[in-house]
């Protein structure tokens, strides 16, 4: 039962951290996590990993060069592993076929060549990347084409459930581990073997053992699940700010409800992140695909939803500013797509950011943990403008919220990072423009102290007494 080597291909969010601790709790075990860009390796091996993660800087401390090892040598990664991850990134198509909704299954292929090619021994190879349904048959049809004389290939499918933010504790105390397989002696002997690197830390009862597909339609629906959660909030948000009702007493009274549970019921401006918006595409277009318009249509709702909610919030922070914005200063707080991580993919903060820059605002960006190359590069794009000059010339990112929001005549928090709930607002009501606007996009400050300030608040999914809202008051004022 002896796996001695992994490589994993691909050093990013998933393969970084899910190697790193099986290097922690497999000591036996050397792992080298490959990737072709040369920077992002550099970066693993230095002292500022590539990304931020609670947790793992230790953990990479602890095994790196020992039994942990980041090369751009994949070649060598590949032929000396028993057991190969496939951790690379499966962004939706931006063209072609199924455009804007499939899975670009492109590196996916790239990395399955490049083992038919370099491999000269038997290998499991295990797909961590979030695929669509029968991923695996692709995978298998390129190495078993390709396949040198002697060499066998076994598929297996272990989708990753960690989320950013938490990912080392999410690795460490795993709610469950999923390897799917091929029915045969052979696909069998493989799972074994992959539930053995994960019984070094995870108790048997909790790895779960499935076929091929029902392992990568679990990752889809899990994912889909949690962003059903949130969009479901979401629009109860809406009719709680219609009615006076608060959401996050709704969220609690329905979360008691033990068939429901508490957790992912946070009313927000709306999820983020790299893979709900992409593997809920991803599921859609499979269920077009099989002729399921109506199972399409059923989860396009969580999307368009989200739209909503995004688009709800930055309409009302405009509104609430007499309806022009031309040249105000605003704060934004926060532009990770959620707190504890530096990650800006698909961050609703984008979305607010350049609908206030295309309505003329002059944005102040403080976030701790995203680089300031990022936030332009985001909100430069030209995806997002075609006008990147204008936008940068609109745009000044701070090293602290003090200094962003100095001088501003509204504060917008995107990113529900736990210093923001630790800022002095007496000071700060003082440095602002007034009236003195914040909008918590998060729930995540005390409304009723703000409003005691001063300020005139507006959160999501409750209705506070001084909002000074157009909507609110049914007029046209001016400043
Ligand atoms: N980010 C997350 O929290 C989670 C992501 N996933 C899934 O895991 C997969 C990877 O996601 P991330 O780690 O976020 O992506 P990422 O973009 O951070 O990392 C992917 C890495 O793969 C590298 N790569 C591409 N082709 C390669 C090849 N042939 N050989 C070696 N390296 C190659 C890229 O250079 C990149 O560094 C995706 O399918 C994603 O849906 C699953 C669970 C959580
Ligand atoms: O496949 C993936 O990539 C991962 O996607 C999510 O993880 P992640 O996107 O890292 O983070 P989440 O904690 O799920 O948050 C996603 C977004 O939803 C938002 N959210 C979350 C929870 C909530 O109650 N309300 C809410 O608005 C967050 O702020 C964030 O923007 C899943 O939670 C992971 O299980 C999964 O492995």
């Amino acid at each position: 039962m002896v796996i001695e080597k992994i490589c994993c291909l691909g050093a990013g969010y998933v393969g970084g951290p899910t190697c790193s601790v099986i290097a922690l709790k497999c000591p036996d075990i050397r792992v080298t996590v490959c990737d072709m860009s040369v920077e992002r390796i550099n970066q693993w091996n230095s002292e500022k990993l590539p990304i931020y993660e609670p947790g793992l800087d230790e953990v990479v401390q602890k095994c790196r060069g020992k039994n942990l090892f980041f090369s751009t040598d994949i070649a060598k990664g590949i032929r000396e592993a028993d057991l190969i991850f496939i951790s690379v990134n499966t962004p939706t198509k931006l063209y072609g076929n199924g455009k804007g909704r499939a899975a670009d299954l492109k590196y996916i292929e790239g990395a399955a060549r490049m083992i038919a090619e370099l491999a000269t021994s038997n290998k499991i190879v295990v797909e961590k990347s979030t695929v669509p349904v029968k991923a695996a048959e692709i995978i298998m049809k390129i190495l078993r084409a390709n396949t040198k004389p002697g060499v066998e290939y076994q598929i297996l499918s272990n989708p990753e459930f960690l989320a950013e933010g938490s990912a080392i504790v999410d690795l460490l105390e795993a709610d469950r581990v999923l390897i799917g397989g091929e029915d045969t002696a052979e696909g069998h002997e493989a799972v074994k073997k992959l539930c053995w690197v994960y019984e070094h830390w995870i108790d048997t009862k909790n790895i779960l053992t499935t076929n091929t597909w029902s392992s990568e339609l679990s990752k889809l629906a899990a994912n889909a699940f949690l962003a059903q959660r949130i969009s479901s909030i979401n629009s109860l948000s809406a009719v709680c700010e219609a009615t006076g009702a608060d959401v996050s007493e709704v969220a609690r009274a329905v979360g008691k409800d033990s068939r429901i549970g508490p957790k992912f019921l946070e009313a927000s401006i709306g999820f983020g992140g790299s893979c709900f918006q992409k593997d809920i595409l991803n599921l859609i277009y499979l269920c077009e695909c099989l002729n399921l318009p109506e199972v399409a249509a059923y989860w396009q709702q969580v999307i368009d939803l989200n739209d909503y909610q995004k688009t709800r919030f930055t309409r009302k922070v405009i509104e609430s500013l007499f309806n022009t914005i031309t040249d105000k200063k605003i704060a934004i707080l926060g532009f990770s797509f959620k707190k504890n991580t530096g990650d800006t993919r698909e961050s609703p903060a984008i979305h607010v950011a350049k609908t206030l820059l295309e309505e003329g605002a002059k944005l102040h960006i403080y976030d701790p943990k995203v680089e300031h190359d990022q936030i332009f590069f985001e909100l430069t794009h030209p995806s997002i403008t075609s006008e990147p000059e204008l936008f940068r010339k609109n745009i000044q990112i701070h090293n602290t919220a003090y200094s962003a929001i100095a001088g501003t005549h509204a504060i917008v928090l995107c990113t529900e990072w736990d210093e923001f709930k630790e800022l002095d607002y007496k000071k700060i009501y003082d440095v602002m423009m007034k009236p003195a606007y914040i909008f918590d996009g998060r729930k995540i400050l005390d409304h009723d102290s703000l409003v005691n300030m001063g300020f005139h608040v507006q959160t999501i999914g409750k209705r506070l007494s001084r909002t000074n809202s157009l909507r609110a008051q049914g007029s046209q004022a001016q400043p």
